[in-house]
């Protein structure tokens, strides 16, 4: 990817990242609604974003999900109790605070084995972007782990040269629960904008790596370049520290 094709934001704390990063959702939410497409289609992912999701976007002034459908980067093959479900998180703190009822969430369904649960949801999707050879989201937010992967694209795994499917099953992810469903990469560079949020001094090792490194073969989270979409990505300046590129650092409530 050309460095000018993608955007690298740096926020001052994990606070106004947070707060950036909800109102950057509103508004192209709003946008989205008001499109021809009369509605907003957003993938979630897991881990820390399901906290900063649940602390910023309720509070972001004029947002309104009416109109927003929710689906999932990836989801552990885990029961909706279980505290490793992202789904099962998201639907106990973040979707009853922006009042969205189960009929705007594609959820993943824990009680089939790893290989229907995918299969479902890719039915799921197919549902929700009828007609379409990909399922185009409006907007995904992705997570990066210490060891490059996003979604549950793990470095070495062959998931990654899937072409053909939009979700697949993984029973041997390297982090724990093994049992995951993750979209695609064919899916996650189909969306119209992807943004990659990660916070904090544990990250900056591999953001270098993924940033500014030029690994073969590359890293899960290196790979995600959007065919016809946007690429941003959200830092605070712990996980941003030892970036050397050229990066933005929107002063607080600057429209992005
Ligand atoms: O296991 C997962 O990890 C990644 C990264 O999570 P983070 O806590 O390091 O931000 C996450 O994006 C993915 O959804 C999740 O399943």
């Amino acid at each position: 990817m050309s460095p000018g094709s993608r955007r690298v934001l740096v926020f001052k704390s994990s606070e106004d990242l947070g707060s950036a990063l909800a109102s950057f959702i509103v508004a192209r939410a709003n946008a989205s609604c008001s499109s021809e497409r009369g509605r907003f289609t957003v993938g979630l992912s897991g881990g820390s974003l399901v906290s900063l999701l649940t602390q910023h976007l309720p509070a972001q002034p004029g947002v309104d999900c009416r109109k927003w459908l929710f689906g999932f980067c990836d989801e552990r093959l885990v029961s909706f109790q279980d505290p490793e479900s992202t789904c099962g998180l998201y639907k106990s703190h973040l979707m009853p605070a922006l009042c969205v009822p189960d009929s705007q969430i594609l959820a993943i369904d824990p009680s089939l084995s790893v290989e229907d649960a995918a299969e479902d949801y890719a039915q799921q999707l197919q549902q929700a972007f009828p007609g379409a050879h990909m399922p185009v989201f409006d907007l995904l937010l992705l997570g990066i782990g210490p060891d490059g992967h996003t979604c549950s694209l793990f470095p070495g795994h062959p998931l990654l040269e899937e072409e053909k499917r939009t979700v697949a099953p993984i029973s041997d992810s390297p982090k724990p629960p093994p049992q995951r469903i993750t979209l695609t990469l064919p899916v996650v560079n189909a969306a119209r904008c992807v943004v990659f949020v990660s916070i904090g001094e544990s990250k900056a090792a591999v953001l270098k790596r993924v940033l500014e490194g030029n690994e073969e073969p590359a890293l899960p989270a290196a790979r995600v370049n959007p065919a016809n979409g946007e690429l941003l990505w959200f830092l605070d300046e712990s996980a941003a520290q030892s970036l050397s590129l050229p990066l933005e650092k929107p002063s607080r409530g600057a429209a992005l």
